[in-house]
């Protein structure tokens, strides 16, 4: 069903496009035969979905009579020498420690291409990769390395689960065009990695565990933590010092409540910090022509995983923050509060300031974790596809900062005089989101300083290509009229 759709594609294109390469390819590969040596699982997903992309197949086996059963009908199971005599292109899924034990079958594979699909089971494991090792066991095969990266359960299920890419090389460019070609026939997306020394590297892959969030995750749980301990000072111990309270019924939801907004809303400025000190360095520098310190350029990489770990925190806190009233110890409290009140005979006690205070922070919380989520959204790749580059860079810088800006106004009305008021003081500590707010104000302060006119021309001069005490690289005045000014070797900058 897979190659269906490409030969379908490629011989519809036939009439009116003459023969192309690729239509000749797609001729020649259907209906070929392609062996595969073992009987394991990923023999057996292998050889299901070559079928069903048209191909014949014939398995090898040590006991092709046990074996049989596993495959499909039109499969042949035989011997391995048996199969190996029959097709030019050679499967391997057998595992690195058994290949010696194909020796035997040395000159009945001379001159065709095996495929190696094995994995490593640790980083870096063998001096050599398991491909170069096949290599030199056969020195006579055009090895191909490819398909590792499929799981055998993504084979079974065919491409549209899963990752769709399957990385291939090899040292003979025929031999890696057949693999790619029978990659593309059952529906995969052959990527051409070039010559065999990449094997290393595509076998490494599928050991990765997201390799680009460990750095975020970290921060996030670092973040969580201090703010969590500070809290739990705050918030638990000191109320059972100075008053022998216990107020541990906290520390489920209250205490995270606290935690997760401000670790949402510094992880949120710490998306936007690199790209301001980056700004900062090229003014600095006066050029764009500079490579930014390395600890810069990971940071401004990671700002993705980030902003996502920061609207997790952040949609958490909006969840946390729904429950709060629903809470056994929110009902006692308020019913021991109106029983105060009754008792003082007080009839009336609302506070018009605080009644405005919560109606606009929650308000504004809420329109914050709307910009959040649209950023979200955006950062999908089938969304961001469909966005031009200016598209996606005005979504996620402008709405980025927008949503900054309203967190901090949430923040900011949350906090209202708290930060003035001396009891909020426990342990000499200030209340949290004072703390929270550091970052994130210096942040959207430095954005403003960018954005004066002096500061900001200079900056768009600089990444158009001007340099600070060199002559234009290059001239936009002429043909475009876009820059009238002379930018020559004035050391007086106007920053
Ligand atoms: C929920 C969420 C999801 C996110 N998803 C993604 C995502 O999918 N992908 C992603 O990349 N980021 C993502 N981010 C991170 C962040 O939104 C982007 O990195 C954003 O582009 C940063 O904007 P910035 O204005 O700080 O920086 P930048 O866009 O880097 O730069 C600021 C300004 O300077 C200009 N500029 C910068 N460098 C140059 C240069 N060399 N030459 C000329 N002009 C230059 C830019 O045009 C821009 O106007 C996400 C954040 C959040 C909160
Ligand atoms: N399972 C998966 O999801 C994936 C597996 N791979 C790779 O595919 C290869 C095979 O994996 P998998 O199918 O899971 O493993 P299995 O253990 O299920 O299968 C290995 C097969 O190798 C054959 N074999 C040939 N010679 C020997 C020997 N001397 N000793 C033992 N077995 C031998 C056996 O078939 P017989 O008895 O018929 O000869 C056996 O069925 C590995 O290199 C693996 O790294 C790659 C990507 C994903
Ligand atoms: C639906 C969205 C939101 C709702 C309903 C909401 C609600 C609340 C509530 C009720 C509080 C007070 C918590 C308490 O009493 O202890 C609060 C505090 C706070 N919120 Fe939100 N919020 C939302 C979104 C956000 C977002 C998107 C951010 C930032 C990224 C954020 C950052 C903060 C911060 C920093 C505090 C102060 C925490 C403290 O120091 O106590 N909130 N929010
Ligand atoms: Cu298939
Ligand atoms: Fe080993």
């Amino acid at each position: 069903m897979l190659l269906r759709n490409g030969i379908t594609r490629g011989e519809m294109s036939k009439p009116l496009l003459g023969k192309s390469e690729s239509d000749q390819s797609y001729s020649e590969l259907s209906g070929m035969t392609v062996g595969i040596l073992g009987s394991g699982d990923f023999a057996r997903s292998l050889a299901t979905c070559l079928v069903c992309s048209g191909f014949k197949v014939v398995v090898g086996s040590r006991n092709p009579k046990i074996s049989v059963a596993l495959f499909p009908a039109t499969t042949e199971v035989t011997t391995q020498e048996n199969a190996v005599n029959k097709t030019d292109v050679i499967f391997v899924a057998v595992f690195r420690e058994h290949y010696s034990t194909l020796c035997d079958l040395k000159e009945a594979l001379a001159g065709k291409i095996l495929v190696d699909v094995s994995n490593s089971t640790e980083l870096n494991h063998h001096h050599e990769s398991n491909a170069e090792y096949l290599a030199s066991l056969f020195p006579k095969c055009m090895v191909v390395k490819g398909f590792n990266v499929i799981s055998a359960w993504a084979l079974q299920s065919g491409p549209k689960d899963g990752n769709k890419q399957v990385l291939v090389c090899s040292d003979n460019k025929e031999a890696r065009g057949t693999v790619c070609q029978i990659a593309r026939s059952m529906g995969f997306i052959p990527v051409d990695m070039g010559s065999l020394s990449s094997a290393r590297e595509i076998e490494n892959i599928p050991l990765r565990l997201f390799p680009s969030w460990k750095t975020p995750l970290m921060l996030s749980l670092g973040l969580f933590v201090f703010f969590y301990a500070y809290n739990f000072t705050r918030s638990v111990i000191h109320p059972y010092v100075t008053k022998g309270e216990h107020c541990f019924y906290k520390m489920p939801i209250e205490l995270v409540n606290v935690t997760l907004p401000c670790v949402a809303y510094v992880m949120l400025s710490l998306v936007y910090l690199p790209g301001v000190l980056a700004a900062f360095l090229q003014l600095r520098y006066g050029t764009k022509y500079r490579r930014f310190p390395g600890w810069l350029d990971q940071w401004l990489k990671h700002r993705k995983q980030i902003g996502l770990l920061s609207f997790l925190s952040a949609a958490l806190h909006a969840v946390y923050s729904l429950c709060l009233p629903m809470r056994r110890s929110a009902r006692y409290l308020l019913l021991n509060a109106a029983f105060r009140q009754v008792k003082d005979g007080v009839e009336n006690t609302w506070v018009e300031e605080e009644v405005w205070r919560m109606e606009l922070y929650i308000s504004l919380g809420i329109l914050a974790l709307a910009a959040l989520s649209l950023l979200a959204v955006a950062s999908l790749p089938s969304v961001g596809n469909s966005l031009n580059w200016r598209e996606f860079s005005f979504i996620q810088s402008k709405l980025g900062y927008t949503a900054l800006v309203i967190s901090t106004l949430h923040t900011l009305t949350f906090g209202w005089k708290k930060a003035f008021d001396r009891s909020q003081y426990k342990f000499y500590l200030p209340p949290t989101f004072t703390l929270a707010l550091v970052v994130p104000c210096a942040v959207l302060l430095c954005k403003v300083c960018l954005q004066l006119p002096c500061v900001n021309t200079r900056l768009t001069q600089i990444r158009r290509g001007w340099e600070k005490g060199r002559f234009v690289r290059f001239q936009l005045s002429e043909e475009s009229g876009l820059c009238t000014e002379d930018f020559s070797n004035d050391d007086t900058s106007n920053v």
